[in-house]
């Protein structure tokens, strides 16, 4: 998406007020889909930054039991570590009866084949996703697209390949661990796709990475700049 203004900024007074409205817009996904497929599938983003949105979200009356969930991206590390995406996803939405899928096998030799067997599991989901919800770091990362050796391929790879294994370089000081990540391509190929960030500095990094377009240096530029359907960005102090 290189044209600025099929991204909407949506501005809230604090992180409760953003949470309220996030998890109503991702409600009314979830609702959608079920009433026209009686399914719904959506990838959420793990970090802290979401936390009071899946609360909201799940305390939402929904057909929990057709919804499953996927995180936009895992830290390489054992279910129940306090890094796991997928853990803090499923304290959640595993009470709600919804099927949360954990993305790392921990049979695989490194991270790259953990990246495969990742992809591999994607193949079973129905795609596109309904809804992919996308947090971003203070460096400019999204999902767990990272600059290091794996970028070109998160990026650029061909868009069946839903998800991969990324080792980080720089590693990311609060989370120094290889990670799965979706592709740009199935992040993108979402018919939702929502931002939900905090604080001035990420905003700054998201303003930057828009004007930027598609050579932008930050991954959420190059994800923004691939988007072909509007995007929500959604932001509180
Ligand atoms: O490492 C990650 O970071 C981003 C941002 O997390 P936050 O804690 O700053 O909100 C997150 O979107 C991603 O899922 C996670 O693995």
């Amino acid at each position: 998406m290189s044209d600025e203004h099929e991204i909407e900024w949506w501005d809230y007074d604090d992180a409760e007020e953003m949470a309220a409205a996030v998890a109503g817009d991702i409600a009314f996904v979830i609702e959608s889909a079920i009433d026209a497929r009686g399914a719904c599938v959506i990838a959420l983003s793990g970090g802290k930054t979401p936390i009071p949105i899946y609360a909201k979200l799940a305390a939402t009356k929904l057909d929990w039991k057709r919804v499953t969930i996927i995180p936009t991206d895992e830290r390489i590390v054992p279910l129940g570590d306090p890094l796991s995406n997928v853990t803090m996803i499923a304290k959640t939405f595993l009470p709600k009866g919804a099927r949360v899928m954990p993305i790392v096998s921990d049979k695989a030799a490194d991270y790259k084949a953990a990246g495969r067997s990742a992809d591999a599991l994607m193949q079973d989901l129905h795609w596109p996703l309904d809804l992919c919800l996308l947090g971003v770091g203070a460096d400019g990362h999204t999902a767990s697209i990272f600059p290091g050796a794996d970028f070109d391929e998160a990026i650029s790879g061909p868009n069946e390949r839903r998800a991969l294994g990324v080792m980080p370089d720089p590693m990311p000081a609060e989370a120094p661990v290889p990670r799965i990540t979706l592709s740009r391509a199935a992040i993108v190929s979402a018919k939702a796709l929502m931002i939900a960030v905090t604080g001035d500095a990420k905003r700054k990094v998201i303003e930057d990475a828009i004007k930027q377009g598609p050579s932008s240096k930050y991954p959420i530029g190059r994800v923004l700049a691939d988007a072909e359907l509007p995007v929500d960005i959604h932001w509180s102090e």
